[in-house]
């Protein structure tokens, strides 16, 4: 009896031992795991390491639009009213460089005007940078481009004219302008098609290393973007429509500032009220940003659903040549 109660008060100190040796693992397994969440918190969530990238914007906000790049794509509010933004990551490296190149391809050109009272084109004064036109949907990266701006903008990819890229060498410039049409002074054929143009978005493919901004004087704006960012705004009023004159938004005058130091490339995308480019031309294009994947599943949605798919997706379905 003697011997069995010691050997049971051995047993007791030997779990005392043990449960202590566990509430001692579960007590440092804590600290551990607070200070390893501490630190998590103090570096931040991810969204504020983002914010800081731009200190001198006062008002913004951020809708995240997920899975159109690599580095997901978000929305920064930099002024409500004229309605400006910064898209962060709409393009990758990729897709910027290769915009490029098929700009140098195509030829840059200086921009001409006829000046009033005149029959004679001559090279603008105010507008000193070089450009050039891309297809529409030319290649399937431009196509991909076109799907995202449209996505982006919650347009369809018709609603755009063709991509313009632009080139600035150091000192070239685009004087003040407005993008929209007016209805008060522009001959209506302008805006007839499609309608006004109702947001532009100007996708940086290189910024300059100083200087080059696009600067919104009234909004006391100078901003600039990373390659592959954008800079998007409305030109026309919320709701509004682009036929009346009080409609257009003279608070979005901008300029395209020369730089300073290096070149700048931007690639601009003016889109309409309403489709444009069916009214345009009848060229071979997809109505959809999804045409491709539609058009790509299997069985394809061009057999499955092949009345829709030939109205809508007519490059993707291999209907007619682009
Ligand atoms: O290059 C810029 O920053 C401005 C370009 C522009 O205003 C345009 O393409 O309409
Ligand atoms: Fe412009």
């Amino acid at each position: 009896m003697h011997l069995r109660k010691l050997e049971g008060k051995g047993i007791q100190k030997g779990s005392l031992r043990l449960y202590s040796g566990f509430l001692f693992l579960v007590i440092v397994g804590y600290a551990v795991l607070s200070m390893l969440l501490q630190s998590l918190w103090m570096t931040g969530p991810k969204s504020d390491a983002l914010l800081s990238k731009a200190p001198s914007l006062e008002r913004r906000s951020m809708t995240n639009l997920g899975g159109m790049a690599k580095k997901s794509t978000w929305i920064e509010t930099v002024s409500v009213d004229p309605r400006i933004f910064i898209v962060h990551n709409l393009l990758t490296e990729e897709e910027c460089d290769h915009l490029v190149s098929l700009a140098l391809q195509k030829g840059l050109s200086a921009s001409l005007i006829t000046p009033y009272g005149t029959n004679k084109l001559v090279e603008s004064t105010t507008r000193t940078n070089k450009q050039a036109w891309l297809d529409f949907q030319q290649d399937d990266v431009v196509k991909r481009v076109e799907d995202k701006i449209a996505k982006l903008t919650k347009t369809t990819p018709e609603q755009g004219e063709n991509l313009q890229v632009l080139h600035y060498a150091k000192s070239q410039q685009f004087t003040e302008h407005h993008d929209y049409f007016d209805p008060a002074t522009d001959p209506p054929e302008n805006y007839e098609k499609g309608g006004n143009r109702l947001i532009t978005v100007i996708v940086y493919l290189q910024a300059a290393e100083e200087g080059g901004e696009t600067h919104f004087g009234a909004a006391n704006l100078k901003l600039t973007a990373a390659k592959g960012d954008a800079v998007m705004f409305y030109n026309l009023k919320h709701g509004c429509d682009g036929i009346d004159p009080t409609c257009v938004d003279k608070q979005t005058l901008h300029a395209g500032l020369p730089p300073i130091k290096g070149e700048k490339w931007v690639a601009t995308k003016w889109i309409h009220e309403r489709g444009y480019q069916s009214e345009t031309s009848g060229g071979c294009f997809d109505k959809h940003p999804k045409c491709t994947y539609w058009a790509g599943k299997t069985p394809t949605e061009c057999k499955l659903n092949p009345v829709w798919m030939s109205k809508n997706c007519r490059r993707s379905c291999k209907i007619c040549q682009p």
